[in-house]
């Protein structure tokens, strides 16, 4: 496997919204990697969160590291903009929300932002044909999305392990990461099955003890397993 470097991207779904710069802050400082910052409309999803004016309150505050931005926003286009202008890093999208898939791809990268594309757990990877080369970033949905805190859909491990081997055989760094119910205790499978960047909300905003100790022990427990896989 031609995996990148481990990347641990905290879901702010799941943090405090009240104090949300400092929530940010502090699992940073517990050595998440990425910011992973889901934008949900109440029609490609059924939710409502935030768009790019808290992109932009983060990076005010003073958050340097990577914003990873996934739009779960129908139609996607006309929201791109906004977010590079915000300071989102990579913007990711579904394919059912864009016309010409091909063209939101150029458009986030003419912006000067990784591009990703977003694969529901019934979504086929066939999908990735011809656009595979072009992407940053394959994001792989283990949960349907719209909410935090479901479970694992075991049939995301299956297909990991196929889009890790069209990204190996493209010969490209292209990150695949993975995002619905990892946890400390299933994080390892699911990096020896290809992710390297694993996006994990409720898991570590709730984990037992965070709110007194912070969240370094759950980041670290979860470091520890995907590195004891890559050894
Ligand atoms: O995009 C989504 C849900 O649509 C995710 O990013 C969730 O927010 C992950 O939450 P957990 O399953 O880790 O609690």
């Amino acid at each position: 496997m031609s995996l990148q470097s481990t990347v641990i991207a905290p879901s702010i779904l799941s943090a405090n919204f009240a104090k949300l710069g400092e929530e940010v802050d502090n699992v940073l400082k517990a050595g998440a990697d990425w910011v992973h910052f889901d934008v949900m409309d109440n029609h490609y999803v059924p939710n409502l969160t935030i768009g790019p004016l808290v992109c932009e309150a983060l990076r005010k505050h003073g958050v340097t590291a990577p914003i990873d931005v996934h739009l779960m926003v129908d139609p996607v286009d006309r929201i791109v903009p906004d977010f590079a202008k915000a300071g989102a890093s990579t913007i990711s999208f579904h394919p059912e929300a864009s016309l010409h898939v091909h063209r939101t791809i150029q458009l986030i990268k003419s912006h000067g932002c990784g591009a990703g594309l977003v694969l529901n757990p019934a979504t086929p990877i066939e999908v990735l044909d011809w656009v595979l080369e072009d992407l940053d970033l394959v994001l792989l949905m283990s949960v349907n999305p719209g909410f935090g805190g479901q479970s694992f859909i075991p049939s995301a491990l299956d297909k990991l392990r196929r889009v890790r081997e069209r990204i190996d055989n493209s010969g490209r760094a292209i990150r695949l990461e993975i995002d619905g119910g990892v946890k400390a205790d299933n994080i390892a499978e699911i990096a020896a099955a290809g992710a390297d960047t694993f996006v994990a909300g409720s898991a570590i905003f709730n984990a037992p003890g965070a709110d007194q100790h912070g969240y370094d022990e759950i980041v670290r427990r979860m470091k520890d397993a995907v590195a004891a896989v890559r050894k």
